[in-house]
């Protein structure tokens, strides 16, 4: 944190941080749907490219939703300390990125990471400036209708994601700000409220 000094009779505004915000919730809620909206609008936010272990859906291109990575480069980025935080989830890895969200952060620039339940509690700890955002479904059955409805996951993938979805639902109240995912405008106007 930056200290202002105040010299005379007008006090100087601490300088604004650069702020980190995590946007979490299970699987299905919306969070890609929100973010991508929201970032049509304003593409000068800034989100983090995670790499994972899973294998890319149809339309999903390197770079851009992930960076697609095997096994044994997941390892490497792990043991070399790139990732500022991983978790495995329904049977993959993912991570984020250290040094980009370093970057960013240095050169004053917010910046979101969409990330799990686990990923969220190690931000948390790693730094507890963050802002951290759940999104939740209005009701468990629109949550199901979502997830099943995406069309990109077997029955079985889908029953791992819902046990998940449980847990993280269970874990609501360890965040800052909970946004209800009802409507895709009024959750991207509010998470880009939040960001700024
Ligand atoms: N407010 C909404 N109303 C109705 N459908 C929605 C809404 N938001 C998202 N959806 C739909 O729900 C499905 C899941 O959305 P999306 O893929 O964005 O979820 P996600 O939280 O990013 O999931 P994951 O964590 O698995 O990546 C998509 O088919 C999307 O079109
Ligand atoms: N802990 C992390 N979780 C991440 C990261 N990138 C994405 N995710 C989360 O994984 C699940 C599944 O994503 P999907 O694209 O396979 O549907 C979802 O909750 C994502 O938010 C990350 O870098 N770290």
């Amino acid at each position: 944190m930056s200290t202002a000094v105040s010299r005379g009779t007008s006090p100087v505004p601490p300088a604004r941080q650069p702020r980190l915000t995590v946007l979490s919730g299970p699987s299905g809620v919306g969070k890609s749907t929100v973010v991508a909206h929201m970032r049509k609008a304003h593409p000068e936010v800034w989100l983090s490219v995670s790499a994972t272990t899973r294998k890319p859906r149809p339309g999903e291109r390197e770079g851009v939703q992930y960076f697609f990575v095997d096994d044994g480069e997941f390892d490497k980025l792990v043991a070399n300390g790139e990732l500022l935080e991983w978790a495995e989830f329904a049977g993959n890895r993912y991570g984020t990125p250290r040094q980009a969200v370093l970057d960013r952060l240095e050169a004053g620039e917010p910046v979101l990471l969409e990330i799990d339940l686990q990923g969220a509690r190690q931000v948390r700890e790693s730094m507890p400036d963050a802002q951290l955002v759940f999104l939740a479904p209005p009701s468990w059955d629109e949550l199901v209708r979502r997830l099943t409805g995406r069309g990109t996951e077997s029955p079985e993938v889908i029953e791992r994601r819902l046990a998940a979805a449980k847990v993280e639902l269970a874990a609501e109240s360890e965040f800052d700000v909970t946004l209800v995912n009802t409507s895709v405008e009024d959750v991207a106007r509010e998470l880009l409220a939040l960001l700024r």
